[in-house]
């Protein structure tokens, strides 16, 4: 039986991640809003776009926190922020999503998403994955950890350094593996299906852009650090 023992330097590793996770949250909680009342398809646009822009806002603050990232080449931090800022975002959502909530309101919540405006084909997918993270029951410890494996994914576009990005997620991967075993010894496949989730995720994440042109909405209208971040107009 393997002895699994965090380290020192693991254990001050994770807490200044966990803590800047927790710190860099969305100001304004989009489930809350969503919950008070029913908006309509362009106000849904124009909700999604404000909680999208304060949330890639929010994700630079996380990703300066954490350790190794800003020693990195300058235009590699920029590869790996806008290679990973729509996966961030629905991992964000299928958290928001997979929150407690009193009884009845995730339903009344995934109803306001369905009718949100969002086009059928993607509804599927989207819950699918939300789901997916759902049936998780993912501590915080191993949110912030999956949001920073993302982050430091090697193969993004552009991404020069690819061994010194691959590098500082291995040290994520290590520490997330210790984590789940320490955390679900009766499941020892854990860790595996919490990395098969960024599978789906980069997947859901393909249909992003056609997710947003075909809104049913007038006004397909962004702010510039989304057209900067997403492949939009
Ligand atoms: C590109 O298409 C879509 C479709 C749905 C969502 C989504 N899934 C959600 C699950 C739980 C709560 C909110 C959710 N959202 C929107 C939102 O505000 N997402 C925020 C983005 C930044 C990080 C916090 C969540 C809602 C949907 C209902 C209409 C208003 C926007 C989404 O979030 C990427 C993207």
């Amino acid at each position: 039986k393997e002895k699994v023992e965090i380290t020192k330097e693991q254990r001050t590793l994770m807490k200044v991640i966990v803590d800047a996770y927790s710190t860099h949250q969305i100001p304004q909680d989009v489930a809350k809003k969503l919950l008070q009342e029913q908006y309509s398809a362009d106000e849904n646009f124009l909700l999604l776009t404000e909680m999208a822009t304060s949330q890639v806002q929010v994700l630079v603050e996380f990703t300066k926190n954490i350790p190794g990232f800003l020693s990195l080449d300058r235009e590699d931090q920029i590869a790996l922020l806008k290679g990973s800022a729509v996966e961030a975002m629905f991992l964000r959502s299928a958290q928001v999503f997979s929150r407690k909530m009193p009884s009845g309101q995730t339903e009344v919540l995934e109803e306001r998403i369905r009718k949100s405006g969002i086009s059928e084909e993607f509804i599927i997918p989207m819950f699918n994955f939300y789901k997916s993270i759902v049936s998780l029951h993912m501590v915080q410890e191993e949110q912030a950890l999956l949001t920073t494996i993302t982050i430091l994914t090697p193969d993004r576009p552009y991404v020069k350094d690819q061994q010194a990005v691959e590098r500082i997620q291995e040290t994520m991967l290590e520490l997330l593996r210790k984590l789940c075993v320490l955390q679900r010894p009766q499941e020892p496949q854990y860790f595996a299906r919490l990395l098969g989730r960024l599978t789906e995720l980069r997947t859901l994440s393909h249909y992003h852009a056609e997710m947003l042109t075909s809104w049913r909405t007038n006004d397909h209208k962004f702010t510039p650090l989304l057209c900067e971040i997403w492949d939009v107009q």
